[in-house]
């Protein structure tokens, strides 16, 4: 199958989980994401994911981004950039740098309303696999 499409199961650092699944012909993608962690402390939910990745050919290892909306228990968002790369034995690593946005209750505090990261994802292996 073709390396580095963005559909299926992703795990972070974290132990987060990312499932996209609707990857359109052009590189539009949705999905989910389970976060393991929280701001508040709060249980983890399931957040929407929307993005975009680069469509190369068979061998290339393209560029992407993608948003998660952390739903109902954070005003807050996180846009992540990055790139798929396939190593010599075929394990995908999804490499990203994110920003998250927290909301903040005045101007004043915009200037610490940004935090910046980075993140690698690898596929969450099947049972089968
Ligand atoms: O309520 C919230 C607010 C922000 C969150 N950010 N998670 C992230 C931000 C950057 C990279 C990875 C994650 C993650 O959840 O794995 C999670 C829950």
């Amino acid at each position: 199958e073709r390396k580095c499409q963005l559909n299926g199961l992703w795990r972070n650092d974290q132990g987060s989980l990312m499932e996209i699944s609707a990857l359109r012909d052009n590189g539009d993608f949705e999905g989910q994401y389970l976060t393991r962690v929280t701001l508040s402390g709060g249980c983890a939910q399931i957040s929407p994911l929307k993005g975009a990745q680069q469509q190369l050919g068979e061998e290339g290892w393209s560029t992407f981004a993608f948003t998660v909306r952390w739903d109902k228990f954070s005003n807050a968002t996180t846009a992540f950039v990055g790139q798929c790369f396939v190593d010599a034995g075929g394990k995908e690593t999804l490499t990203t740098m994110w920003l998250l946005r927290e909301a903040v209750g005045s101007l004043e505090e915009d200037w610490k309303a940004t935090r910046v990261g980075r993140n690698v994802f690898t596929r969450k292996r099947t049972t089968k696999g």
